[in-house]
């Protein structure tokens, strides 16, 4: 039987310490002495603009939250080996402070693997030069990265811990780690050790996993404190008897109460009623329970962040991380808000005061993006780096070869393996010739001389996150065949885009040629006084991605959907001087390339993909 204890005359505060424990006699939190139950809800610092972290943060605080839930994600702060970055956008402790400043508590998910719908989870891809790497294992060389990182992570967490005076009342380790398949429990316990070793004896750590024998089993470990997580389909009772069967004693806990759902290109936009949403949620505080609300804020992949899952197939998560959050993408309160609102204002007080309104939204109108060239080279790669060494964890790669015959008829152009990772665009002499796609599309007739100049363009769509249990490698990952022969003498080239657009790229010529296959458009507008939220609509476009002055703001598919419009935060736009659209299509653009600045999102739209490439 669940007996969770709701007695309030438990003592309080007993000195002027600063505490918070488990009391597994009355089945609860305590903090600095006293019984402590937290509402929290999860937002990601990393898919919201830092401008508008305190806006969210005071929207969260106003719904009668009193703690927040983070990840960090590892990818995000060590780019390359050894190299750290926790500047501006990735200014983890000013967030933190943040939080701090607004009287709220943080639960802390550092991972190193958090999910997330995240590219790769949160691990770094340059793993992943080790080719048979064993990822969140023993493995020695995914440890020895894991120790480098936590040695320079969790030191920087420490005095932000409740105990020494900080907001951070717990820590989890790994992440859903019992969904994984290695089940490598010396893997938690090496975790568990070195989380010690830093942070000391008193923090709580936890870890999470769904509600599932097989889940709790290999996700649990002596010495961290077991947690589930539902949606508000599951039966709270019962999902909370699991984690009983984990935790006979001490506070219940759901550390991911789904509020929403996450969204993959090319499928429906996912929605939780929010009734349906708010009543759960009630029977888990009726029971005493701790909830975080996952995702209170969703926000934006911006880039390339969006990471994939593998169900059936390669997944790729879009770039709007709406999550049908209670607030919206843009972080401006939903209905869902209200009501979950109203179902908190039964268990504790709400704080004095409105809830602040929305982010005020402008539709600029249309921008003209006419083209600037078709070609590559001289665009954003520098050609005569074939082969280059230097690393690329997202993005595009050129792959370049030589036709070895003649074609008089056409020929299959074929990905052996569904070796495409994840799409591929075909051009011969430069001509677009159709789209490769991992999963959907293996092979493309094409016709050609010998000696044209072959070129795959190849595009990551973000690696998997969550679902496979081997490593998510990009680019050409197998043989491409012409007929029956495997071609070869590839020359490869990094194309590294965003730098070339980050200073005052692209070229102002502009191209005559076809709105076919892989080009750049561009375009400026000015706002005068203005730079409020927007909504990016690209009606009649195909599939590409879009920088704002330099701003990557992140892909758009619109013949896939559900997405149709991208979020584009004002701190991104300036109302002073002149700014600059640069939209990279990859298939086709509209005959008068234009784009459309719209005040609302659009992110339900599906159309039925069948492949009907555009010969
Ligand atoms: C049925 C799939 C379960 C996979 N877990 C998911 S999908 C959405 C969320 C986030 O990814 C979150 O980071 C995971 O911990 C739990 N979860």
């Amino acid at each position: 039987n669940l007996d969770w204890d709701l007695r309030t005359d438990l003592p309080g505060a007993s000195s002027t310490d600063r505490s918070f424990r488990i009391d597994y006699v009355n089945n609860c939190f305590l903090k600095d002495g006293a019984r402590f139950r937290y509402i929290s809800g999860s937002i990601h610092y990393f898919r919201v603009p830092p401008a508008y972290w305190k806006d969210r943060l005071l929207k969260m605080y106003m719904s009668g939250l009193n703690a927040v839930q983070i990840y960090v994600p590892w990818n995000y702060h060590e780019p390359q080996p050894g190299v750290y970055n926790f500047s501006g956008d990735r200014d983890l402790e000013k967030f933190l402070n943040l939080v701090a400043e607004l009287d709220l508590l943080v639960i802390l998910r550092p991972g190193p693997y958090i999910c997330a719908e995240w590219e790769m989870g949160g691990l770094p891809s340059w793993l992943l030069t080790k080719p048979d790497i064993a990822l969140r294992t023993t493995d020695s060389d995914y440890l020895q990265a894991v120790d480098r990182w936590l040695g320079v992570l969790l030191p920087k967490i420490k005095p932000h811990l409740y105990h020494n005076g900080g907001n951070i009342i717990s820590v989890q380790v790994e992440n859903e780690y019992g969904s994984y398949y290695a089940c490598d429990y010396n893997y938690m316990r090496h975790l568990l050790g070195v989380f010690r070793a830093s942070l000391g004896e008193e923090v709580v750590l936890f870890t999470t996993d769904g509600t599932s024998a097989s889940e709790l089993k290999c996700g649990t470990l002596q010495g961290l404190y077991a947690t589930v997580d539902f949606g508000p389909e599951e039966n709270v009772t019962e999902a909370f008897m699991l984690q009983r069967l984990y935790e006979p004693k001490g506070p219940l806990v759901n550390s991911e109460y789904y509020t929403g759902w996450l969204d993959y290109w090319g499928e429906a936009h996912s929605t939780k009623s929010a009734k349906k949403v708010a009543n759960s949620l009630q029977k888990i505080l009726e029971m005493g329970a701790n909830v975080n609300m996952y995702m209170f804020q969703g926000g934006t992949n911006f880039g390339y962040w969006s990471g994939a899952d593998y169900k059936d197939g390669y997944k790729p998560i879009t770039t709007s991380y709406d999550y049908d959050a209670p607030l919206s993408e843009a972080g401006d309160p939903t209905d869902k808000l209200y009501i979950i609102r109203s179902v908190i204002s039964k268990f504790q007080e709400l704080p004095a005061g409105p809830m602040p309104p929305p982010t005020p939204k402008f539709a600029y109108g249309y921008v003209s993006v006419p083209q600037v060239s078709e070609s590559w080279n001289g665009i954003a790669v520098d050609t005569s780096c074939g082969f280059c060494s230097a690393f690329q964890a997202h993005g595009f790669m050129l792959y370049r070869t030589l036709l070895p015959q003649e074609i008089v008829e056409s020929a299959l152009l074929s990905a052996s393996g569904n070796g495409v990772h994840d799409l591929a665009y075909v051009l011969l002499n430069g001509e677009y010739q159709g789209t490769l796609e991992r999963d959907r599309v293996n092979g493309i007739n094409i016709s050609g001389q010998l000696g044209d100049t072959l070129d795959l363009v190849v595009e990551s769509m973000g690696r998997i996150n969550f679902g496979a249990n081997d490593s998510d490698f990009k680019g050409l990952i197998h043989n491409i065949t012409l007929g029956t022969s495997i071609l070869s003498d590839w020359i490869i080239y990094p194309l590294d885009i965003d730098t070339a657009v980050a200073h005052a790229w692209p070229p102002t010529a502009q191209s005559s040629s076809g709105h076919r296959g892989p080009a750049f458009y561009t375009g400026t507008f000015t706002t005068p006084g203005i730079s409020e939220d927007s909504y990016l609509k690209l009606p009649g476009w195909t599939k590409g991605q879009v920088w704002i002055n330099g701003f990557n703001l992140g892909r758009f598919w619109p013949v896939r959907g559900p997405q149709q419009t991208l979020y584009v935060p004002g701190s991104f736009l300036s109302g002073s001087a002149i700014n600059t659209l640069v939209v990279l299509e990859l298939q086709e653009a509209p005959d008068n390339p234009k784009v459309l600045f719209v005040s609302r999102p659009l992110l339900n739209v599906t159309y039925n993909y069948t492949h009907k490439d555009r010969k």
